[in-house]
């Protein structure tokens, strides 16, 4: 059997990540390509198309949180530490998915589930490797709502970043609901964003997250209200923090309109092509240390 394609669909809660792999899944059979569709959100609803697996039919958060007594974010934890111990309700139905299928896996939108603890590091690890080896890529959605206020679209590009490192997958930015910023964003702002443009950093509002680094690295001292709200040591972290991004080129995100079939073929475009540059790549040693390690052994 040929090699397996696959995408994890992630980001944070209300981001666009159903709608978008909804969307993708039209795209793909408008071209005739098939897809193999994974709802792994234990708490989602409604889909447009009915997925070909769906953890909801192994555990559900409704009986996890009734019948456990546990809250929505533990409960939501119980449920991926479930699956993964028994793995074979996801493996086993992708043991027969070829290469003609693009797998499509929708995540939920706890964040901390990818960027804080090692389970769905691990998921994708057991995806990733052995029989199955899918070659995957990692698509994070922020909104473009986001962008309105830069302080919060540094802090969706630090959750991003820190996906990307416990992923250790090919990892692709997408800024979704487009519609809702037209008109309300000037094309050369917006560009400034899905260009890497660490410039950027300078228009975060003074009690932000990143204060105007490069004016103080300029004038060779700390200057601006930052300081004195926050201290030396923190203009010190915002500017180490903006130059990570600038280093990293995060900043740099594709557009995505649901409604517009050239901005999703855009984008699966750009997927396909991560996925086979990353194929492509000679194999390298897997660093187990950063999703293995328990929490406290890791400073
Ligand atoms: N205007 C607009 N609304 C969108 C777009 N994409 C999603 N939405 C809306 O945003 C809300 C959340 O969309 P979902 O696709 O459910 O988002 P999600 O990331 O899967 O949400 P969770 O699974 O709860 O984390 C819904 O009301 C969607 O209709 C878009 O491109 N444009």
């Amino acid at each position: 059997m040929g090699s397996k394609y696959g995408v994890i669909v992630m980001g944070p809660a209300g981001a666009g990540k159903t709608t978008f792999c909804s969307a993708l899944i039209q795209h793909l059979r408008t071209q005739k390509r098939s897809c193999f569709y994974i709802n792994l959100d234990p708490a989602a609803e409604e889909f447009v198309y009915e997925p070909d697996i769906d953890i909801k039919e192994l555990i559900t958060l409704e009986d996890v949180m009734e019948e456990l007594h546990l809250g929505p974010n533990g409960g939501l934890i119980y449920c991926f530490e479930f699956l993964l111990d028994n793995m074979d309700f996801l493996t086993d139905p992708l043991e027969a998915v070829t290469d003609e299928y693009l797998i499509v896996i929708d995540m939920p939108g706890q964040i901390e589930l990818y960027t804080h603890v090692p389970i769905v590091p691990n998921l994708v690890k057991a995806l990733t490797r052995g029989s199955l080896n899918i070659s995957m890529c990692a698509a994070y959605l922020l909104e473009s709502t986001f962008i309105v206020d830069h302080s919060k679209f540094f802090a969706g590009t630090l959750s991003a970043m820190s996906a990307m490192l416990m992923m250790e997958l090919p990892h692709v930015n997408i800024l979704s609901k487009m519609d809702q910023v037209k008109g309300q964003v000037a094309h050369k702002e917006l560009k400034r964003y899905i260009e890497p443009d660490v410039n950027l950093l300078q228009d975060v509002p003074e009690s932000g997250l990143v204060y105007d680094y490069k004016n103080d690295l300029d004038n060779g001292e700390s200057i601006g209200r930052s300081d004195v709200l926050t201290g030396d040591a923190f203009t010190k972290l915002n500017r180490a923090v903006g130059q990570l991004i600038d280093d990293f080129s995060l900043v740099s995100f594709l557009k995505l309109d649901v409604q517009d079939e050239d901005s999703v073929g855009a984008v699966l475009s750009y997927i396909d092509d991560a996925i086979q540059f990353h194929e492509a790549q000679e194999p390298r040693e897997p660093n187990d240390d950063l999703v293995d390690e328990p929490m406290g052994d890791m400073g």
